[in-house]
C-alpha cells in the first residue's frame, strides 16, 4: 500500500514525465490569460517568462506534445491551449465532490476557478446534520451518508477533502471504496490508499514554513553583509590594534595583523 502524493512512475504511459505534467498547467495559466488577451502567438521566451519556468524547459516539455512552435512566429496560443487541455484531460467535464463544507470546504466550493477549468462541483458533503440544505456557493450540502450514491449516481472520480485531519482517512476509505480514484487532500495528514488511487496533497503551512526557512537564511546572509560593512571601520580597530602588535612583533598568518577575529 502507497501513501502520500501521487503514486504514479516518474514517466507516465505516453511518454510524458512527470515533472512536465506537472508544469503544464503553468504553461496552460499563463495562455488562457494570452489568450484572453486575444494574443494570437507566443514566443517560447515570453510563455516561459509568463509561467514562471526556464525556456529550454518549456521547449523540451513541448517536445513531448509534438508542438514545436515555427521559428520567427512562436507558438499559436490557441492551438497551445488545445493540445495541453487536451493533455491535462480537460477537454471534458470532470464532477467532483467536496467533504468537509467548513470554513475552508465552503471558500473552496466558492472558488470560481474550478468551473471555469472544467471542474463541475457535484456535490458538498458534510458529517454536521445542522448543514444539511444550507446553501453554500448555490450549491445545498448533502449529508455524507449519501456519499457513495452520490458518486455512483454522477459518475464522480476525483474527492476534495477538507475535513479535520482525524476523519481525513476514513472519508478517503470512503471515496476510494465507492470508486473515487483521484483524492486532493487538504487535511494535515498523510492518507493511505491503494495502487491506482492518486493523491494531491495541499498544505499551505508547509508552503509557510518552507518561505520562513528561506527568510531565516536571508537574514543570515544579511547578517553577514552587515558584518562586512562594518569591516572598513573595523579598520580603526585594526589601526589601533597595529600599534600594540608593533610594540609586541605579533603578525597575522598573512604578515598582517587581523582587523577582526573570526567569531
Ligand atoms: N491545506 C491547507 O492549506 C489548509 C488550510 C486551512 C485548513 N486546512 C485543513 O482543512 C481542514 C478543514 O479546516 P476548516 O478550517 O475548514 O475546519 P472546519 O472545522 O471549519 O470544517 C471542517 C468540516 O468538516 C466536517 N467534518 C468533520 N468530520 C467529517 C466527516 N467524517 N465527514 C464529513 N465531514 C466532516 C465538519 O462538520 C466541518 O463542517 C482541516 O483539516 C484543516 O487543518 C488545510
Amino acid at each position: 500500500m502507497a501513501t502520500g502524493r501521487t503514486h504514479r512512475p516518474a514517466t507516465r504511459s505516453r511518454g510524458i514525465p512527470e515533472a512536465t505534467v506537472a508544469r503544464l498547467p503553468l504553461y496552460l495559466r499563463a495562455l488562457t490569460a494570452l489568450s484572453e488577451r486575444s494574443v494570437p502567438t507566443v514566443s517560447s521566451e515570453e510563455l516561459a517568462a509568463a509561467a514562471g519556468v526556464n525556456s529550454a524547459k518549456l521547449r523540451k516539455d513541448f517536445s513531448y506534445l509534438g508542438s514545436y512552435g515555427t521559428r520567427g512566429v512562436g507558438y499559436d496560443v490557441e492551438y497551445l491551449v488545445y493540445q495541453i487541455s487536451r493533455e491535462l484531460g480537460l477537454t471534458q467535464d470532470w464532477p467532483i465532490v467536496m467533504v468537509g463544507i467548513g470554513n475552508l470546504g465552503a471558500a473552496l466550493a466558492n472558488y470560481g476557478g474550478f468551473a471555469s477549468r472544467g471542474f463541475r462541483v457535484a456535490a458538498l458533503l458534510d458529517a454536521d446534520a445542522s448543514m444539511v440544505g444550507r446553501p453554500v456557493a448555490g450549491i445545498p450540502v448533502q449529508h455524507i451518508d449519501d456519499l457513495e450514491k452520490i458518486i455512483d449516481d454522477n459518475g464522480v472520480s476525483i474527492g476534495v477533502i477538507a475535513t479535520p485531519a482525524g476523519a481525513a482517512q476514513q472519508v478517503c476509505d470512503r471515496l476510494v471504496a465507492a470508486g473515487v480514484t483521484s483524492i486532493l487532500n487538504f487535511a494535515p495528514t498523510v492518507l493511505s490508499v491503494p495502487d491506482g488511487v492518486d493523491v494531491r496533497k495541499v498544505d499551505l503551512s508547509i508552503e509557510l514554513q518552507i518561505l520562513a526557512f528561506h527568510e531565516q537564511r536571508k537574514a543570515g546572509e544579511d547578517a553577514v553583509i552587515a558584518d562586512a560593512a562594518v569591516l572598513p571601520t573595523a579598520a580603526a580597530v585594526e589601526r589601533e590594534t597595529a600599534a600594540p602588535a608593533a610594540r609586541t612583533g605579533r603578525k597575522g598568518p598573512d604578515g598582517d595583523v587581523p582587523a577582526v577575529m573570526p567569531a
